[in-house]
This record gives structure tokens, C-alpha cells and sequence, in this order.
């Protein structure tokens, strides 16, 4: 039976627009299902005591001041005998009303408490799993997504927006709660006098087409806002990322100029949404103020002087009415500032959306061992749907060979060794290993076979022995040491404070290139990879880092199946492949002395290397 309701009611809030408009946010709520409900059960219990307050306010003010008039019923026994007292003497009445009305103020604070405590619990709780799924999301994308996206604006959308959304759902709980209010104040009007009802209606209603005027352009402008603070943080975390060639480059006023213009359009954006949505709450104000003077003065004459109205009746009416108006200005204010936060709604939803993203389909074979090879069979790829990078590569890479890649810059070296752990997928062709399509594997069981050390590894702002052990569990100190010894890096850092537990620093900054690259290769070491793709620093080090580094990636090529991009042909005279490529083609293909001999592309290469050393 219940859960009949419960599929009833999800249907039915699927069928609203707005389930259709916010269901990749709204459906986090279904995580803490116990504090959504007490949120809206207190909330609703809290306005139903407010309504009840104001109605005992009224019989009570009619007590004090005609107590001898006979007092008003509800013809509910339990409310007509047991709080108003209708058969007690007066005195005995007002004792019994000033008792309930404290007691429904106090009760009527409690739930409003805890309605509210509720509701900051779920919009917590509701920012913590949007950032989970926005993070879960991020994870499962594929790598194009970030070649297209300013890290600024997805952190910006992680952080500020998420936060933003905080404090949306905490107005959309002032905004329930308050509604629920006001139905229950609007519900004792109607019951005290339609007549004086309907003219606040009238009146009420032609101040919100007003005020929703003004809420449509706070909406609008609301869109610039997330924009503005991306482009901002970007701004911030490319000054911080790239301070190095700022400073060596010397343009500190360019950067200085563009991160004001960054900040000065944030301020621009910003105010004019603070602009239209404060002038909300005191226009409102104001407005009803004059309307409430205007309305007393009217009923006052028409229907009280003719007695169709008690005065009482119409104390409580304004009592009732004089509650809404700051009810009615809440309401307006949260609707105004709800839809100030249209704009961190629509990203986080964007950012949510999966139909436009492109995503790695994950196999399901689970990859054992290679036994025999890896084939491109005429792969083509391209980063954009109309600019192949990559045209038509068939090549075998056979186990426990070393394959290098040769090629100008730019001619797609990377690029094809990033096909192999499926950082991309191929636009035609296929990549088969062992004769089966690389894409019926499981690929995390394809990846933990594999290592990439690249001049670009990233090193984590954490200890050496996180940075050499990451991903693994269960690693003690002596392999790390050992991976260490076999990449060279045993000397730099016994040399370090604090040896294994020194902090590397944000990006490895404590670090030079070459010992970088060495932690990356200790990495690769302790995973003990069966495939191992080496990307060369292109970037010049000194001839004892060289060789050292040379060393540690003899030591750790050693029986596994190599990919190597090659920059100095020294490195790669043994290789068992030579692969050339051009503008995204392989030119030549065999061994290196092979090669040399036809005189071609690889020759080239060689006599520029010879000639200048
Ligand atoms: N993420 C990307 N998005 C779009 N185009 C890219 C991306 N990465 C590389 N390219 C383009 O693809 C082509 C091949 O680049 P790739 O990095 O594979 O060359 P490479 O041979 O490894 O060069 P280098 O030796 O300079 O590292 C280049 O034209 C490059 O501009």
C-alpha cells in the first residue's frame, strides 16, 4: 500500500516541470529520504500552528475586549469547549486561550526549528552528493571533454556552484515553508471575510505581476554570473599554474591587467543581479504598507460602521493579514534570490547532463596477460570530427619488444601510444590485442598492466613514498626504496629532510625535471608492468641526469613489451622497431640499422642528430 503511494507520488512529481527541469539535481535527494520528509513534516506542522496562533490571537482579543459577547465557535466540540471555553466565564476563557496560544507559539517555534535544521540538512547533504556525482561524472569522461574545457570553470562549478545550490535549497526551504504559511493565513481570511479576502487578492496579485517583472531580469542576469566567475578562476589558477614563464617572461602588468578585467567583469555581473533583487524586499514593503492603511480605511466604513463586520473580526482579519504581508515579502524576496541562482542551476545541471558527453564504454573481459601482440589495424583518429590526426596505421607491436616512435613534432607519436591505454578510442580501425578488439576488455584490468612514464607525470602534492606507491595498497618501505634504487632516484631522496615522507610540494615543485621523472619511473617500477609506454623528455638535461635516467629506463624496459617516443635516436638504436611517422602516417617501419640503409626518413633524422651532437 505504501509503496503504491510512494510510486504515486514519484510519478506524479516526474510529471511537473519542475522534475523535468532540475531531475539530475532533484534526484539526489533520494539518498536521505528520512531527513527530506522531516524537513517538509515540520515545516508543514510549523505553518499549520502559525495559522492556528493568529486565529486564537483573534478569539482572544474578542474575550478581552467584548467579553460578554458571545464567543466565536468553530463547532469542532474539542475547540469550542476545551480552547475557547465557550461555557466558561470569561475571566476563565482568556486564562484557557492565553495558555493554548503559548503553548502553540512554543510548539509552533520547536517545529519551525526543527523544519528549518532539517532542511539545512538536506540542502548539506544534497551539495556533498552533487559534488560526488559532478566528480563521478568527471572520472568517467573521456579525455576530449578536458581539451575542451577550462579547468577554472569545472572548479568553479565543483565548489562555488555547488555551494551556490547550498544556499538555493535553503531558500527553497524558507520558500515551502513560508507557502505553507500562507496557505494557512489565506485559508483564515477567507473564513473571517471573503469580501475583504478577495480585495487583498486583488491588490496582492497586481503587486506580484510587478514584482515578477523585475524577478524575470534578475533570472537573466543571473546567467552571466557563473560565466563571469569561471572565466575568473581560470584566470587565477593559470596565474598560479604558469607563475614560472610570468616571471621569466616578465609580464606580470598583462596578467595583472587580464585578472582585473577577470574580476571586474565578476563585480559587473554580479551587482546587477544585487541591484534588481534587493529592490524586491523594500518595494514590496512599501507597497503593501500603503495598501493595508488603504484597506483598514475603506472596511472600516463600508462594513464595520453597517455592522455586517464585528470589529474584532476585522482586527483579526488585519492581524491575519498584517502577518501575510511580511509572509507574502519572504516569499517574494526567496523567488527573486532563487532565481538569482538560475544560472549555477542551469551549469551544475549541464555538467550533469551524460546525452552530451562522451564517455570510454568499458568492456568486460578481464585482461589476464599479453601473449602475443598489440595490432593497430587501419587506425584513423582525430581530436575533432573533421581534422584526423592520425590516417590509416596498421602496425604490430609484438610482446616483449621494444617498439620506437619516430616522428617530427606534431607528426602524432603521442597520440598513437595514447590509443594503447585507451585515453582516446580510435574514429576507424582497430586496436586488437591478442586478436581481440582492445575494446572487449575490462579496461581497468588492461591499465594496472600497464605504466606510462611521460615527461609530464604528475606528481602529487604528497609524500615521496604516495608518490612512488600511488594506487597501490600494501606496499612497505623497502620495495619503494628499492623501486627508488632501480630509477636512480636513491641519492636525491636519502638527500631529502625527511627521505620517503618528504612532501613533494603542489605539482612537484620541489622537484627538478629529472628527478621528477625519475620518481615516475621508481612509479612504473613497483607496478611492474607488463606493457610500458616512454614518452623521451624533449627537454634538454645535463649529460649525468641523462645517463642516469637512461640507466633507470634500461632497468625498467627490461622483459616487458615497450613503446618508446623517441627524441634522441641514441636511445633507440637497439630498438627491435623502428616506427617513422608524418603528418599522422607511418613513412618507414623495421629495424633501425634497416632503416638507415634505405636512406629515407629515419636517415634524415639520424645525420641532423650526428651533425649536431
Ligand atoms: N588534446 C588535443 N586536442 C586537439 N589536438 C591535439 C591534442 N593533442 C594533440 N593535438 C594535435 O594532434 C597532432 C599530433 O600531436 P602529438 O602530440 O601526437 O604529436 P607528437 O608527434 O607527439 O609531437 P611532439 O613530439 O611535439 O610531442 C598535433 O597537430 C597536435 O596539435
Amino acid at each position: 500500500m505504501f509503496s503504491d503511494l510512494r510510486i504515486a507520488i514519484r510519478n506524479l512529481l516526474k510529471a511537473t516541470a519542475l522534475w523535468q527541469d532540475n531531475r539530475l539535481i532533484l534526484r539526489e535527494f533520494k539518498f536521505f529520504p528520512g531527513v527530506t520528509v522531516a524537513a517538509i513534516s515540520f515545516s508543514l506542522f510549523a505553518a499549520c500552528l502559525s495559522g492556528s496562533t493568529v486565529a486564537l490571537i483573534g478569539v482572544f482579543l474578542q474575550g478581552l475586549t467584548n467579553p460578554q459577547e458571545s464567543p466565536i465557535q468553530t463547532g469542532l466540540y474539542f475547540i469550542d469547549h476545551w480552547v475557547f471555553g465557550i461555557t466558561a466565564p470569561p475571566a476563565e476563557r482568556i486564562i484557557r486561550l492565553s495558555t493554548f496560544i503559548l503553548f502553540a507559539i512554543w510548539l509552533q517555534s520547536l517545529s519551525h526549528y526543527l523544519g528549518q535544521l532539517f532542511s539545512r540538512l538536506a540542502a548539506i547533504n544534497l551539495t556533498e552528493r552533487l559534488r560526488r556525482s559532478i566528480f563521478e561524472q568527471l572520472q568517467g569522461l573521456s579525455l576530449s571533454f578536458y581539451s575542451k574545457t577550462q579547468p577554472g570553470e569545472l572548479i568553479n562549478s565543483i565548489r562555488g556552484e555547488t555551494n551556490q545550490l547550498q544556499q538555493a535549497f535553503n531558500v527553497i526551504s524558507v520558500f515551502f515553508t513560508q507557502g505553507m504559511t500562507l496557505l494557512v493565513y489565506v485559508g483564515l481570511m477567507f473564513f473571517l471575510s471573503w469580501q475583504l479576502s478577495i480585495a487583498a487578492f486583488l491588490v496582492f496579485g497586481l503587486l506580484s505581476i510587478c514584482v515578477s517583472k523585475i524577478t524575470a531580469k534578475v533570472r537573466e542576469a543571473s546567467f552571466d554570473v557563473p560565466t563571469a566567475n569561471g572565466r575568473f578562476s581560470s584566470a587565477a589558477l593559470e596565474l598560479i599554474n604558469g607563475i614560472r614563464t610570468v616571471h621569466a617572461s616578465s609580464t606580470h602588468e598583462y596578467e595583472r591587467q587580464r585578472f582585473y578585467k577577470a574580476t571586474s567583469q565578476v563585480v559587473k555581473a554580479t551587482s546587477k543581479v544585487a541591484k534588481l533583487s534587493t529592490m524586491v524586499g523594500p518595494l514590496t514593503q512599501g507597497m503593501s504598507g500603503t495598501l493595508l492603511i488603504l484597506m483598514v480605511a475603506i472596511a472600516f466604513s463600508t462594513l464595520v460602521e453597517s455592522g455586517q463586520m464585528r470589529a474584532t473580526t476585522l482586527l483579526t482579519f488585519l492581524l491575519t493579514l498584517s502577518r501575510t504581508m511580511p509572509v507574502v515579502t519572504h516569499i517574494n524576496g526567496a523567488w527573486t534570490k532563487l532565481n538569482s541562482f538560475q544560472g549555477a542551476f542551469k551549469n551544475v545541471k549541464d555538467l550533469l547532463k551524460e546525452s552530451d558527453k562522451p564517455y570510454l564504454q568499458n568492456g568486460e573481459l578481464p585482461f589476464s596477460e599479453l601473449k602475443c601482440s598489440i595490432d593497430f589495424v587501419a587506425v584513423n583518429f582525430g581530436y575533432e570530427a573533421n581534422e584526423p590526426v592520425l590516417h590509416d596505421i596498421t602496425l604490430a607491436i609484438a610482446k616483449g619488444q621494444t617498439t620506437a616512435l619516430v616522428g617530427s613534432s606534431g607528426a602524432g607519436k603521442t597520440t598513437l601510444a595514447d590509443l594503447i591505454p585507451r585515453l582516446y578510442d580510435p574514429t576507424d580501425g582497430k586496436i586488437l590485442v591478442d586478436g581481440i578488439d582492445l575494446r572487449q576488455f575490462d579496461i581497468h584490468t588492461f591499465r594496472q598492466k600497464l605504466a606510462i612514464v611521460s615527461q609530464d607525470t604528475f606528481i602529487f602534492n604528497a609524500s615521496v613514498f604516495y608518490n612512488i606507491a600511488y594506487g597501490l595498497e600494501g606496499i612497505d618501505e623497502s620495495a619503494v626504496w628499492e623501486a627508488a634504487r632501480q630509477a636512480n632516484a636513491l641519492q636525491f631522496i636519502q638527500d631529502l629532510p625527511d627521505g620517503l615522507k618528504t612532501s613533494l610540494g603542489d605539482k612537484g615543485v620541489r622537484l627538478s625535471g629529472g628527478q621528477r621523472q625519475r620518481i615516475a619511473i621508481a612509479r612504473a617500477l613497483l607496478r611492474n608492468p607488463e606493457i610500458l609506454i616512454l614518452d623521451e623528455a624533449t627537454s634538454a638535461l645535463d649529460s649525468v641526469t641523462e645517463r642516469l635516467i637512461q640507466e633507470s629506463l634500461e632497468n625498467l624496459s627490461q622483459g616487458r613489451t615497450v613503446i618508446v617516443i623517441a627524441h634522441r635516436l641514441s636511445t633507440i638504436v637497439n630498438a627491435d622497431q623502428v616506427v617513422v611517422l608524418e603528418k599522422g602516417r607511418v613513412v618507414e617501419q623495421g629495424n633501425y640499422q634497416e632503416l638507415l640503409n634505405q636512406k629515407g626518413e629515419l636517415w634524415k633524422y639520424h645525420q641532423m642528430q650526428f651533425a649536431t651532437g
